[in-house]
Order: C-alpha cells, then structure tokens, then sequence
C-alpha cells in the first residue's frame, strides 16, 4: 500500500512557474529525497502534500485518503517545521509537555520519543538555549507525537555543520524502526542517498526521473568503464598501445590524457576489472590508481540540470 501518491498533479504558481504532471509514489515504510536546484519547486511540492497549499488538477492520496480530507489526513501527517516563534521562556520539557496536550499525545509516548531524540539532557533548559541541531531534533519529535504515518521534511539539515547533520540523520533514521515513511527535500546529495530508498529529481516543477540510487544511475550512466591513473605519463601512453593491441571484445574504447587512461567497455562486468588489473601487473606498470567510471546521484544531478541553465547561474 503507497503511504502517498500523486496523480497528475498540476499547480500553476506564477506566470513564470507551475508544478507539471507529478505522479509519484511512496511505499508503506519507505523514504523519499526530493532533490533539485534552487526553486525547482520542491517546497511548492511538500506543502501540497502537507495540505497547505492548493492544487489545480490531479490527486494527492495519503494512504489512499484525499489530502483535502484534512480531520483524517492531519492524523496521518507530521510536518517537520522550521524553527520560527518558539516560546524562549519555556523549558524543552514544559514546551513538549503543552505540545503533547494540544495532540491528544500520551505522555509514555513523549518521554519515550524524547529519549529516542537524545534531547533527553536537554530536557530543563530553556528553548533559547538550545543549539541549531537540538531545536532540528525538537521539531522532528513534535512533528511524529501523534503517530503519524508520514511525515514530511523540507531541508531538515539545512544550515547545520556536518558533525550535526550526521547526528539528525541517525535520529530521521530511526524514524524508520516505528514505521513511519518520509519525504525529505534536500540540498545535500549524501543526505538523499544515506536517508532515502528512493530518490524522485525535480527540475522546473517537473518530475525528471525517480527510483532507486542505482535505477536512476543506470538510466543516465552513459559510460561504463575504467580509469587507470600511471605514476608516469609515458607509461599510460604504452599501457593504452598494449591494450589496443590486444583487441578485447568487452573494450569499445579506449583514450588517454596525461597520466590517465580511460577505458570504455560494453557494460560492465568484475571479471573486466581482473583482467585489466592482472594485464597491468604482467607490464609491471606502475599504477597509482585503477577507478570504476560511475555516475553519482549528484552527476545525474548535474546532467538533468542542462548545461545552459548551470552557465547562466555562474
Ligand atoms: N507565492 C509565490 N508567488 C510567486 N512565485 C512563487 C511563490 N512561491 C514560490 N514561487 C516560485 O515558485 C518556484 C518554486 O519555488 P519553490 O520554493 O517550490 O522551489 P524550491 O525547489 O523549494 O527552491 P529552494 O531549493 O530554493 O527552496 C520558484 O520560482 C519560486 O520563485
């Protein structure tokens, strides 16, 4: 059973922006990154899902409940917000506490969800005490005290150094453990690819292409191959004369520049990998570096980005 699904969902924004047939899908426990450049359309997207904002045609179903059904829709939803207009003058305790009364929430619940945060020894102090990183665990924890089924992030991390993010990724990851789902818009492309199970592109209120990290590399990895790195330049110059020579049937081609050569093969295979690696011995070639070409999420990224719109942002 999908936890969300959108149909055919248009929005027009502005004269100059609209969301475009958006049809995507979140499996029961699963979680979802959205990525996509600076107004893409990502947060437009989240607060159609979250029930804030309006769209013009199309459906958005969570857990196969129209989201405009909101009394049945708010139990199933947790919206992670930012942290704008806490109440300085309360402790974490005293803010959970009104928080968890406002939501019918039990308070066994709370403490066993505070503790999961590790806000734990936070728990007197005052909210404007607390760093970036604790208020970001804070908001996540208020956003799942109703047990929701999904709950939606937009840029949970944004802002906060990498030692924190680790942090709040371990703590949105076990999210997953009490079988709640997600959708997370993010800038951070590791933060896409260690949090989610599927990742959907986003580039100018379109969908481009959506699935697993490696469903979406394979649809884009143009090139398979290898790169061996040589100590010396000359070396790399006559490993790439010998492997010509040698006319095998997986290389459909080769080239090398500097120390480089790269070696384009039909797919990819291990035993490639062998063979090159046990010819490279053989030649006692010394070798500084031997790398599988593949695609990151963030080069696909980059790819759907077209070039135009990248030179035009520099
Ligand atoms: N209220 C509005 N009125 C007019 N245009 C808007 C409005 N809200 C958003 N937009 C435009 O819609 C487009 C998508 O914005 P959105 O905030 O959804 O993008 P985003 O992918 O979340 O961007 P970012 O990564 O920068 O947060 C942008 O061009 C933005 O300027």
């Amino acid at each position: 059973m999908d936890i969300l699904q959108t149909c055919e969902l248009y929005k027009k924004v502005s004269d100059k922006f609209s969301l475009k047939n958006i049809n995507l899908n979140i499996e029961s426990g699963d979680f979802l990154a959205l990525i996509g450049k600076n107004g893409a359309g990502k947060t437009t997207l989240l607060r159609i899902i979250s029930g804030l904002l309006r769209y013009d045609t199309g459906k958005v179903l969570i857990d196969g409940i129209p989201v405009e059904k909101s009394s049945k829709v708010n139990k199933l939803i947790g919206i992670v917000q930012q942290s704008k207009g806490l109440p300085d003058s309360l402790t974490v305790q005293e803010y959970v506490r009104f928080q968890g009364r406002l939501r019918n929430a039990d308070i066994k619940v709370l403490n066993g969800l505070i503790e999961i945060s590790g806000l734990t020894e936070y728990y007197n102090q005052y909210l404007s005490t607390l760093s970036g990183g604790n208020l970001r665990k804070l908001h996540i924890m208020l956003s799942i005290m109703h047990k929701p089924k999904l709950v939606i992030m937009d840029e949970p991390t944004v802002g906060l150094d990498p030692i924190v993010r680790r942090d709040i990724w371990k703590y949105i990851y076990s999210l997953k453990e009490l079988g709640i789902s997600a959708i997370i818009s993010t800038h951070y492309i590791d933060e896409a690819e260690i949090l989610s199970d599927k990742i959907a592109i986003i580039d100018n209120g379109s969908i481009v292409t959506s699935g697993t990290k490696d469903e979406i590399k394979k649809l884009y990895n143009e090139e398979n191959g290898l790169e061996v790195t040589l100590i010396d330049n000359n070396e790399a110059l006559s490993f790439l004369n010998e492997i010509a020579k040698l006319n095998i049937d997986f290389i459909k081609s080769a080239n090398v520049f500097n120390d480089k050569v790269k070696i384009i093969t039909n797919g990819y295979d291990c035993s490639y990998l062998l063979l090159i690696s046990k010819f490279l011995a053989e030649g006692a070639y010394k070798v500084k570096m031997i790398k599988l070409l593949d695609l990151s999420i963030e080069d696909v990224l980059v790819k759907i980005i077209s070039p135009k719109a990248l030179l035009s942002d520099i």
